[in-house]
């Protein structure tokens, strides 16, 4: 399978910029998501591989083929890519079968090759008894297979797939994910996914592209954006994050605006400098009564407001300072003052959000 190249991608709708010179490669038999909140440019990035849409600038390739590049635009059907939509598109009047025979019938596949690489496709989504069926009498995420199998059947070098599991309810979502993934990891087909749903996007990904307003931010694996997220936008868009302002006091000391406290954070920022320290809630650790703190942590008090039960975990809103503040922790039944540690590592440290969009700052809750 080939490696996908796009290089210096623009796309203008009139005046409204959607792609601002964007670049990536994405590895031989790679799951590459592209992820962002509704907007960013996703579908649209998908669109100019898939040929649906010129781009305005840039260049396109796919193993040797140029598909895009100044004087080159290759039209869809001479990029042999396969494509999933979130809509399925499948075609109502026809069978699961003639679904699959269609592309075929375009390539000019005779009929006897046509059975076979039908009853192939259908087998690798594991659909073959149903492939005299419309699609009407079909479950949701039996169509969404039928849809996949039609973009397999005439051996895609690439898989596009945008938004493709959106429409399954939650539990069938999380099954289609992880039959993706296996299938996606045998065939060891190059994917581009589109998603504005993190945890879909960590799950599947080898990598993650995140985007905002048509620049990507990040490109890492779905832990090194996890654990260490580029900008304070990236950290709040992919998990959840708490977020702190205050002021660096000393080459890894900061004081918090909302207790006057000092802690200690990785080192990087200027003293004097206006920061936004930002911790997961999984990695604010509510200490037991009477047990006390190691030395080099740092240490919090808050009063517990709200408690929830989510199956595994419990989630607690505190207060700390004027700020109210979420951890995540195995330990039930918390009230009243608490004891939190942090460690210096886990406190991700970004230029203060005072500059960022109204939008994104609505992300950020400080
Ligand atoms: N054909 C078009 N004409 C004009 N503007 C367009 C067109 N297609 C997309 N846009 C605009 O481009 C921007 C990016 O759209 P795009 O569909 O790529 O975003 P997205 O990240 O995929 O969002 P979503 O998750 O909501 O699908 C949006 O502002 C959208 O309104």
């Amino acid at each position: 399978m080939p490696e996908v190249k796009v290089a210096n991608l623009s796309k203008q709708f009139g005046d409204n910029a959607v792609l601002r010179d964007i670049s990536f490669t994405i590895a031989d038999g790679e799951f590459f998501t592209l992820l962002g909140p509704s907007g960013c440019g996703k579908s649209t990035t998908l669109a100019c591989i898939a040929g649906l849409e010129r781009p305005t600038a840039g260049s396109i390739a796919v193993g040797p083929a140029t598909f895009v590049d100044a004087g080159t635009f290759v039209p869809p059907e001479g990029r042999n890519l396969g494509m999933v939509f979130q809509s399925y598109a499948l075609w109502p009047h026809m069978t699961v079968a003639q679904n699959l025979a269609m592309p075929l019938r375009i390539r000019k596949v005779d009929r006897r090759t046509q059975d076979e690489l039908i009853t192939e496709a259908l087998g690798k989504v594991g659909l073959a008894e149903l492939k005299d069926r419309y699609p009407h009498q079909l479950s949701g995420g039996q169509q969404q297979r039928v849809a996949l199998a039609r973009a397999l059947v005439y051996s895609p070098s690439v898989l596009l797939l945008d938004e493709p599991l959106s429409n399954l309810d939650a539990q069938l979502r999380e099954q289609a994910r992880a039959w993706l993934k296996r299938l996606q990891e045998e065939l060891g087909i190059t994917t581009v996914y589109v998603t504005h749903d993190q945890e879909e996007a960590l799950a599947l990904s080898d990598r993650i592209a995140v985007m905002s307003r048509g620049d990507m931010v990040q490109i890492g694996t779905p832990k090194e954006i996890y654990e260490t997220p580029a900008t304070a936008e990236v950290a709040a868009f992919v998990g959840r994050c708490n977020f702190l302002t205050g002021t660096m006091t000393g080459p890894a000391e900061v004081r918090l605006d909302c207790t006057g406290q000092t802690v200690t954070v990785p080192e990087g920022a200027a003293p004097g400098g206006r920061v936004t320290v930002a911790v997961r809630p999984e990695r604010l650790e509510i200490l037991p009564p009477g047990r006390s703190a190691p030395a080099d942590v740092n240490v919090l008090t808050a009063e517990v407001l709200t408690s929830s039960y989510i199956g595994s975990r419990y989630e607690y809103d505190l207060r700390l300072g004027d700020h109210v503040i979420q951890a995540e922790t195995a330990r039930p039944g918390l009230s009243g003052e608490v004891t939190l540690v942090v460690e210096p590592d886990s406190c991700l440290l970004y230029p203060t959000t005072d500059a960022l969009p109204e939008d994104v700052a609505a992300l950020v809750r400080t």
